[in-house]
């Protein structure tokens, strides 16, 4: 049987000699989305850290498509997209400039291609404006944009949803559990309830985690 795409046992964390969770077992193939909920501090976000490889866990493995995360040199990005809380643009580069200097690395993209991305996530007109001058809701949709360019298959998102209105929440909701049902896999954090999931959707609770 083949391993699962993700795979993390018995994961500890611990932030300035705090025990924030101990004992996490996770295991996610495509299709699964996991939402991580739980009180402020709770560590939903050092967990994110920890399954992109951003942070080393305090004890406990991750396997990533079967190999050990800590193994992975470098080459990270062709299975997973990091996009954290704060939106992470350059407020005098435009979107299309800071989603080609995000994209150059791993996955380059065309012109055009940034330009469809930043239509997608309703940015028509706001294309090559220095992003300074775009709103908090506007800036984190350039940084969301990257998910309408060509993505590794597994997402890893913190508070992907602030600063956005209803209708970009909506849509947003519905691209990442379409992105689940075409075989992706989503982990994300949010203090919203989420009113579109798919089949493969599960929680995990770090309040009930909690060391
Ligand atoms: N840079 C840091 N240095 C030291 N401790 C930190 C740092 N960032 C977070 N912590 C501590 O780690 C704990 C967990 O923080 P974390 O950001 O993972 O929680 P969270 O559940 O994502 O919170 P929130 O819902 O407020 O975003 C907190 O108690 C916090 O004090």
């Amino acid at each position: 049987m083949s391993s699962p795409f993700l795979e993390a046992t018995a994961l500890s964390c611990e932030r300035d000699w705090r025990l924030l969770f101990e004992n996490l077992d996770i295991s996610l193939d495509a299709g699964h989305m996991l939402q991580v909920s739980g009180p402020n501090g709770s560590g939903k976000t050092s967990l994110l850290r920890v399954l992109a490889g951003l942070r080393q866990p305090t004890s406990g493995q991750i396997r990533l498509q079967g190999k050990p995360l800590a193994s992975r040199n470098g080459d990270l990005a062709n299975d997973l997209l990091w996009i954290g809380h704060a939106a992470g643009i350059k407020g005098l580069l435009s979107a299309e400039e800071n989603l080609a200097w995000l994209c150059a690395l791993h996955r380059p993209a065309s012109r055009e291609q940034i330009w469809g991305a930043l239509e997608a996530i309703g940015l028509r007109g706001f294309e090559d404006v220095p992003c300074h001058t775009l709103s908090a809701g506007q800036q984190r949709r350039v940084a969301l944009a990257r998910l309408y360019l060509d993505s590794p298959p597994l997402w890893i998102l913190d508070e992907p949803f602030t600063a956005l209105d209803k209708h970009a929440v909506s849509q947003l909701e519905e691209h990442l559990a379409a992105h689940c049902r075409s075989g992706g896999l989503v982990i994300l954090t949010t203090h919203h309830s989420l009113s579109c999931m798919p089949d493969g959707y599960r929680d995990l609770d770090l309040g009930q985690h909690a060391a």
